[in-house]
């Protein structure tokens, strides 16, 4: 790789996976700058777990770079290891252990460990040390998870998927207990969910994959930015859809269509306007809304057609 920076968390170039006749990664070159919350979000099969696997040094990569705090991922040392805490939606721990003993454990193994930063996030939850891990439901699960990782004291932490099947009440519990933790604040977080509620409230970035590229990485702000909501009157059956520019989505609602296009401004409504509209109005759309409709069309269209 020509340029190693360490203000980059993760650095991967030119980096692909292939399973078989399934290319997973496509030549991805994807730099996460270190510190705050980076959300990446991608429809199933993006190649979302594919890429934590290669940088936690799971799996090999098939050609191309991956460095993650600096280090090729092939070669982490459990010291570099230690720097990165890793929680994912199994919440896998030993079903047996009592909390204190867990603890006790990671205790040990952690030179950096941070008590107060595991009280800090455990206090959200009624976990006592006495109970066994198998005893805890899944939403105490997550947030022992959390708290076990943040307390390890990590640079990087990344959290996949780590409220998947948790109820509305623990999801909140779970931001929560993240998003006031002081542990955080000298700690790069990578956070990759399909909620994008969640992704509003805690993600500075956001980054999108889709067939194993990058689609995106700004703020959720200036993404939402990107797409707008049009709706227009128009008396007739409307223009063709590979005809109107941006297309992400269109419906006809009442009468009226229904546009939601990418990177269009005012010329958009001339276009709408010479193709019959009447009235046209536009709106912004939820952040929820924007990437539901990016990803939902570039899977309608895969990048072989
Ligand atoms: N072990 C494997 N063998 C063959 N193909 C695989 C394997 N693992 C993943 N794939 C394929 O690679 C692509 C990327 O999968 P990956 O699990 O990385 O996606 P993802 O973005 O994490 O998806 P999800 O959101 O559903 O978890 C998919 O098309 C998947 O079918």
């Amino acid at each position: 790789m020509s340029a190693i920076h360490s203000e980059y968390v993760i650095e991967t170039a030119a980096l692909s996976k292939r399973y078989g006749r399934k290319l997973a990664l496509d030549r991805l070159d994807l730099r996460i700058p270190r510190g705050r919350i980076h959300a990446i979000v991608g429809a199933n099969g993006a190649g979302k777990s594919t890429l934590f696997r290669i940088l936690l040094g799971f799996l090999p990569q098939t050609s191309g770079e991956a460095r993650i705090l600096g280090r090729d991922s092939q070669r982490l040392t459990p010291h570099d290891r230690a720097r990165i805490g890793f929680v994912n939606e199994e919440h896998t721990l030993p079903g047996w252990m009592r909390v204190s003993a867990v603890k006790e454990m990671h205790r040990r193994q952690y030179p950096r460990w941070n008590e107060a930063a595991f009280e800090g996030v455990l206090g959200h939850y009624h976990v006592l040390p006495e109970q066994k891990v198998g005893q805890l439901s899944r939403g105490e699960r997550a947030g022992f998870n959390l708290a076990l990782a943040l307390a390890q004291g990590p640079e990087l932490l990344v959290l996949d998927e780590p409220t998947l099947g948790l109820d509305v009440v623990a999801k909140r519990a779970f931001l929560e207990s993240l998003m006031y933790s002081n542990a955080t604040d000298d700690c790069t977080v990578i956070y990759c969910s399909h909620q994008m509620e969640e992704i509003e409230r805690v993600a500075d970035n956001l980054i999108i994959l889709e067939h194993g590229q990058l689609k995106n990485m700004s703020a959720p702000d200036d993404f939402c930015a990107r797409v707008s909501h049009w709706i227009a009157d128009i008396p007739f059956k409307g223009p063709e859809p590979a005809q109107v520019p941006g297309l992400l989505e269109v419906q006809r609602l009442d009468g009226l269509h229904h546009y939601l296009v990418l990177d269009q401004d005012e010329d958009f409504e001339r276009f709408l306007r010479d193709c019959g509209a009447r009235n046209v109005q536009s709106m912004p759309v939820s952040l929820d809304r924007a990437v539901n409709a990016f990803l939902a069309k570039n899977h309608a269209a895969p990048a072989a057609a």
